[in-house]
């Protein structure tokens, strides 16, 4: 098939050969040398050479045809099995249209793909054969603009998912909101309802301009890859000509830069730039174990979250059944030792992906053990831990992490600032994704004031706020979906907490839960957890203000004094 598909685009790729170099026979031995007809056998050849590319691009179609549709027959043997076994049609017919959404994407991924390196490989023997020098001129700032678009790729695609992403969850809160506007309305709920609508519309927005931002770097490798050669064909063309490249070589070269290296680079970086960071997040959606249409892609996290003891696990009819949630404690019960008082005692905790959760209570109350719990790093006395089904691990195990904790007191170790925020990474972070992670944090002028991702940082030179700000970034890369923010703001001012607060909140997919040192950051979360020893309960800022006493202190004590910002 790989055969079948190289034979056809090198008939189709001809035509990039024979076109420009047809071009310069037709004037260098047919037109200037006053040879009318030696020109136009020329240009009849590259008419001819045309036909025949036309003759490969419609086989090309077909080879590829032939190539995806196995792809998208095993993605929808797979999805099948799924819905069969989960007995869930909903599911089924969403996943099966994001399985013809993969399938075009990956045509198209693969078309622009292969007639890039086709057509360069074309343009690139036609400029040697007219003359080699043309290279010189043509090459650098192809391969820079190529390298340029290459460096951009990942981030990119981390972009373009996080803004699918946070649009999916606009619409699904607004298709929540507007038809029950009335009842909004009638319960007073207007200015809740108002904070997260609006807080959607802005994660929306700071995603859309993200991804704006890196549209200029697409922009840059286009002008440097496609344009600039045709500009330096034309700046050095005295030179060339001096240096025994004829006229109708140089008009060759213009045409394979403009004519066909352009358009093809053209193509790559459009197509590639969006097919393939479309085919990403469908093919990452299809191959994750729970359904996820476009309709779930993001669940809100109010609707699902279950409060201590209110567990509701049971399927009604009718209804999809419940992906795991990102995490669950049930019945937990831990002490510090065999004599110790519980701190936990038959604790339940139900999170769902997506959700954000504030933990509040006074000193020693068991704050920091619950985060410990749920990170895997203490052991349940009794009870259950579990995070997407699975039951939460110590974070040395050799698996992939589902959390990531971030304690009030940031670790920083001495190395380049790269280093540090890579450390949760097995692999280099690309510097693409690392400039994006800071700037979603709020990193990005420590970034600059230390002299780039390859500065060196020394620990002891950097305020509480700035060690919290790496170590944050850090966790923002780290690939565990649920992230817990043990007090890790509490040296920032309450902008650049929420700056933080809100990146991890519309990490695609991701689940939040901060132990809350302000009012506002405890405002930010979708609920709020009261931690009161056996008291403890869940529900919404509003809703504690009424039920809960400890919440009303709390609240009432943080408004009179704000919390100070240590350096
Ligand atoms: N390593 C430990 N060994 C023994 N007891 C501990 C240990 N860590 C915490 N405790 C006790 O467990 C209880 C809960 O502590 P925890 O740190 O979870 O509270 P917290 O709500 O996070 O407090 P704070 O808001 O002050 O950080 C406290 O009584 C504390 O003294």
């Amino acid at each position: 098939m790989l055969v079948r598909l190289g034979a056809w685009s090198v008939l189709e790729a001809g035509q990039t050969f024979v076109v420009g170099y047809a071009l310069a026979r037709a004037l260098d031995t047919g037109f200037l040398a006053g040879n009318a007809r030696t020109g136009l056998l020329w240009l009849g050849a590259a008419g001819l050479a045309v036909c025949a590319a036309a003759y490969g691009t419609g086989r090309v179609y077909g080879v590829v045809a032939a190539l995806v549709e196995p792809v998208r027959d095993r993605l929808v043997r797979a999805v099948v099995a799924r819905g069969v076994r989960e007995a869930d049609a909903g599911a089924l017919s969403g996943l099966t249209q994001q399985v013809e959404i993969a399938r075009d994407t990956l045509a198209g991924v693969v078309m622009v793909t292969r007639s890039f390196l086709f057509t360069a490989v074309g343009a690139l023997i036609g400029l040697c054969s007219l003359a080699p020098l043309l290279l010189a001129v043509v090459v650098p700032p192809l391969l820079a603009g190529v390298a340029l678009f290459a460096a951009t790729l990942r981030a990119l695609a981390r972009r373009q998912e996080a803004f699918l992403a946070a649009d999916e969850a606009l619409a699904q809160e607004l298709g929540a909101v507007v038809p029950a506007l009335r009842d909004v309305t009638a319960s007073g709920a207007e200015e809740r309802v108002a904070d997260t609508v609006g807080e959607r519309i802005e994660a929306e927005l700071r995603t859309a301009r993200a991804l704006a931002r890196l549209g200029t770097a697409r922009v840059a490798a286009l002008a440097v890859g496609g344009e600039l050669p045709a500009v330096l064909l034309l700046v050095t063309a005295p030179w060339l000509l001096r240096h025994g490249v004829t006229p109708g070589a140089l008009v060759g070269a213009l045409a394979y830069v403009t004519q066909s290296l352009l358009p093809a680079l053209n193509n790559l970086v459009h197509g590639l730039g969006t097919s393939g960071s479309r085919l990403t997040v469908v093919l990452r959606r299809l191959t994750v174990r729970r359904p996820e249409g476009p309709e779930t892609a993001t669940p809100l996290p109010s609707a699902s979250e279950v409060p201590s003891g209110a567990r509701t696990t049971e399927r009604e009819p009718g209804r999809r059944p419940q992906p795991s949630p990102a995490l669950s404690l049930a019945g937990v019960t831990f002490a510090y030792g065999p004599a110790g008082e519980p701190v936990l005692d038959d604790f339940d905790l139900t999170l769902p992906e997506g959700g954000h959760l504030a933990v509040v209570g006074p000193s020693g109350i068991g704050k920091s053990t619950l985060t410990g719990l749920v990170a895997g790093l203490l052991t349940p006395v009794r009870g259950s831990v579990r995070s997407y089904g699975r039951p939460v691990r110590p974070p040395e195990a050799a698996a992939p992490r589902a959390t990531v904790l971030i304690p009030q007191e940031a670790y920083v170790h001495t190395g380049t600032l790269a280093e540090n925020l890579a450390l949760l990474r097995d692999r280099p972070v690309p510097e693409g994704e690392l400039l994006a992670a800071a700037d979603a944090v709020g990193l990005t002028p420590l970034l600059e004031k230390l002299g780039g991702p390859g500065a060196t940082v020394a620990p002891a030179e950097l305020s509480a706020g700035e060690r919290q700000l790496i170590a944050l970034t850090r966790a923002y890369l780290c690939t565990a979906p649920l992230a817990l923010l043990d007090e890790a703001t509490c040296h920032l001012d309450p902008q650049a907490e929420a700056r933080a607060e809100r990146a991890f909140a519309a990490r695609p997919g991701g689940t939040l839960i901060v132990v809350a040192h302000r009012i506002s950051s405890a405002r930010r979360a979708a609920r709020i957890l009261v931690m009161d020893g056996a008291r403890t309960t869940c529900g919404t800022h509003a809703e504690l203000l009424r039920a809960s006493a400890l919440y009303r202190d709390l609240a009432g004590a943080w408004t009179a004094r704000p919390a100070p910002v240590p350096r």
